[in-house]
């Protein structure tokens, strides 16, 4: 018996013989239910209504189900309207989320169980919602993922999330679990974490398994109650109070810090102080606590700027923002991967694991297969963690077959050429291949520098051209770089597109640069912290300062890992090139410590000896004692350089080389520059990526915006030279408050 009203609800309510009352939550106005006021309205109307039929007669409903009619359960807050709120909103905000909160705990508190009939993801509000009930099943489904992943957006679980996950597993569990990384649980881990109680094979089980639930249970009055409103009630792992924790407790704030290696990131410390604060206190204290630091974060502008990157724009990106319209999409089904050294096995295993007949070809067979025993190694370790099996090792390595003969690449409607950085090695290649392959198969260079036009100048289909650059290790970076030759055509690039995705990665697009946009922007980073160096900066002040903004890694021990061997022929060829070009270049200061450091004979990780030294199984001891000779530190530490300085000092210089890059029409989109900087250079991923760093750039004042990066800027030129100064085109950018095309 269905007993909706007419009235346009996102929460329907359907009562059965037996007396359980169905909410199904189905926005009618959109394709997921959000949390916007529509839901919040009909929320409250459901509420009220069940607590309205108690209070005529209390035997009238033996219990609750909620469910969902969408795709996924709940899809959480509406982050468009959170990434608008502004400081002066927090009163109103505050109120708001107080409002739906205590129409949640309602729900929680009917004297009736309650059950969730988790039918897909339940991320964010969605599992919140879950966590009003208490019993929780899920279909077994992988796409039926729960979890708390607000950290990643900056933002915490702040309808109630905190508050109960804490309640329920204890701080420690849920701190580190689930909160503080915003895991997602897939729905047989989630039952083994404790963050649901039941799983079903199907959605057809779903509802009768929730209602037998309820029937099961509807004389006992402890089943009615959440773990936490049950007399008697204890934290798990213990209070704030008890002596064990806090002893213990003091070392979380020190732990977050080794986490994110001393980088700020507002929502985690919020989520700690939350979680702590609010297992002091009861319940409905703890949620209004849990208020406060939503309603911080929500009008902060670091959340505004990860939910810029880590949701607007890789969605757009995953959509096909940056890709060519009008084209069917295109399905590699066999692809040549010529070279099987680091670069190329990867690309084989990468290939191969998305489908893909995979034919890799080196100089000799032998060196092919060394390239096709990576992607065994790399299934092995998958073995041993359980997350793979024989039978698909088996299958996946039966697609690569290794060779040194040209005539095995016949069908192959891709290319991928990841031999040595070489322009005449890599014209050779192509001509080798071409009359082998299909005679319309997508040409990919994966070069890391060479500009791509005047690779295209060796083949016959320039228009079928273009740069496929991938990162290092390749099986575990999600981002790949294509680059668009001058002649390169929209259908190639839209093909291109599709092979990225169709591996499983992040496609960025960019025109034809030397170094594209992440080798030529990242390289500004290093130089900027070796000629600090140089200038008395002490070794570890700079690896430290990079590291506290958020990088993975400092400029030293990138440089080792790189090569500085490698970065001084890159550097020359930029040179040589400009001057062939007639195009001014102005030497980096940091060229002359990476040219010393090469003479001195460390010049890298690989060869055991850079800024730091190395044992015998390549691990990291010590920075080179010798360094302080060559590089004398000034004797007072802010003597040189102030901290903040050396922060910045490295994160301007990479952004304005980002605004070079928009200027010249290299990058012609943000999210191109946020994805392309974060997932690919390890540009700070609490500032939403390159491109926001300055839009989004907060001074000291609290104001936000391109204007106050320019004036920023030009006090670091002021004081270090002009490479900080800002070009008249990002200066008429900030005068006119416009911004770089999305
Ligand atoms: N190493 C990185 O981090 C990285 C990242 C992105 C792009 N790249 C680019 O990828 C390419 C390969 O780099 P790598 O690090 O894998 O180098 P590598 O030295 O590990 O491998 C190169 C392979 O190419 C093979 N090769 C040489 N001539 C060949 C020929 N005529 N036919 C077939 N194979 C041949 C070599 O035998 C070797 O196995 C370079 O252009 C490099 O700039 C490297």
């Amino acid at each position: 018996m269905t007993t909706s009203t007419d009235q346009q609800t996102a929460v329907r309510y359907d009562k059965d013989a037996d007396g359980i009352v169905t909410l199904t939550l189905d926005d009618p106005t959109a394709s997921a239910n959000t949390m916007n006021e529509l839901f919040q309205s009909s929320f409250k109307v459901a509420v009220n209504r069940l607590y309205d039929e108690l209070a005529a007669d209390p035997d009238s409903i033996t219990g609750v189900v909620v469910t969902s009619a969408k795709k996924t359960f709940f899809a959480g807050g509406n982050l468009s309207l959170m990434s608008q709120a502004r400081p002066e909103d927090a009163p109103v905000l505050f109120a708001e989320v107080e409002a739906m909160k205590a129409d949640m705990r309602r729900l929680e508190k009917l004297p009736k169980p309650v059950v969730a009939a988790i039918n897909g993801a339940a991320l964010g509000g969605g599992y919140e919602i879950t966590l009003l009930a208490q019993h929780r099943i899920v279909v077994d489904d992988p796409r039926a993922e729960v979890g708390l992943p607000e950290a990643s957006l900056g933002l915490l679980p702040g309808a109630g999330g905190v508050t109960r996950v804490t309640r329920m597993l204890g701080i420690q569990s849920a701190l580190m679990d689930v909160l503080l990384q915003g895991t997602r649980y897939k729905p047989a881990d989630a039952l083994k974490k404790g963050l649901v109680h039941e799983l079903v094979a199907t959605r057809e089980e779903l509802l009768p398994a929730a209602k037998q639930w309820i029937l099961d249970h509807r004389d006992d009055a402890e089943a009615a109650l959440s773990p936490w409103d049950r007399p008697g009630y204890k934290m798990p792992g213990g209070s704030p109070k008890s002596p064990a924790l806090a002893a213990f407790l003091p070392a979380f704030p020190a732990l977050l810090r080794q986490q994110t290696k001393g980088a700020d990131y507002p929502a985690q410390r919020a989520i700690l102080s939350a979680s702590v604060e609010g297992a002091s206190v009861d319940i409905d204290t703890a949620l209004r606590i849990e208020t406060r630091y939503i309603t911080s974060l929500i009008v902060g502008q670091n959340s505004k700027n990860m939910i810029q990157a880590f949701w607007f724009d890789l969605q757009a990106i995953n959509a096909g923002r940056l890709r060519p319209q009008g084209y069917d999409t295109f399905r590699a089904t066999k692809v040549a991967v010529l070279g099987a050294g680091m670069m190329g096995a990867g690309i084989a295993y990468s290939c191969a694991r998305s489908g893909m007949d995979v034919v890799l070809k080196d100089v000799s067979l032998e060196a092919a297969e060394r390239g096709k025993a990576y992607s065994e190694k790399l299934l092995d370790k998958a073995i041993s963690r359980g997350k793979s099996t024989e039978e698909k090792k088996a299958e996946l390595l039966a697609r690569i077959t290794p060779t040194a003969d040209p005539a095995d690449l016949a069908g192959c409607d891709l290319v991928i050429e990841a031999v040595f950085e070489d322009p005449t090695l890599k014209h050779q290649v192509f001509a080798e291949v071409a009359a082998h392959v299909n005679a319309d198969a997508l040409l990919c260079s994966n070069t890391s520098t060479l500009p791509i036009t005047e690779l295209a100048t060796g083949v016959d289909r320039p228009a079928d051209f273009i740069g496929l650059h991938f990162f290092s290790p390749v099986d575990k970076m999600p981002l790949v770089e294509i680059i668009k030759g001058k002649q390169t055509s929209d259908a190639a690039l839209a093909k291109a597109y599709d092979v990225v995705q169709q591996i499983r990665k992040t496609p960025i697009v960019v025109n034809d640069s030397r170094g594209f946009y992440t080798s030529r922007v990242i390289g500004f980073m290093i130089n900027e912290g070796l000629s600090m160096l140089a200038e008395g900066v002490h070794p570890m002040s700079i690896e430290r300062a990079a590291t506290q903004s958020g990088y993975p890694v400092g400029p030293l021990q990138l440089s080792d890992e790189l090569n500085m061997e490698l970065m001084t022929k890159i550097a020359k060829a930029t040179a040589d090139a400009a001057a062939r070009d007639g195009l001014d270049y102005t030497p980096h200061p940091g060229d002359k410590v990476v040219e010393r450091m090469v003479a001195l004979g460390r010049p890298s990780r690989l060869k055991g000896a850079g800024f730091y030294e190395y044992d015998e199984s390549g691990a990291r001891t010590r920075i080179w004692p010798g360094l302080a000779e060559e590089f004398p530190p000034n004797p007072d530490p802010e003597g040189a350089v102030p901290f903040r300085d050396v922060k910045d000092r490295m994160l301007f210089l990479e952004a304005l080389e980002t605004a070079k890059c928009f200027e010249e029409g290299v990058l012609t989109s943000a999210a191109a520059a946020n994805i392309g900087s974060i997932m690919g250079i390890g540009f700070p991923p609490n500032t939403g990526g390159a491109a926001q760093f300055m839009t989004g750039y907060q001074a000291a004042s609290g104001a936000v915006g391109l204007k106050e990066f320019v004036y920023r800027a030009d006090e670091l030129a002021d004081t270090y030279g002009e490479r900080f100064r800002p070009s008249a085109y990002l200066r008429g950018l900030a005068d006119r408050d416009e911004s770089f095309p999305a």
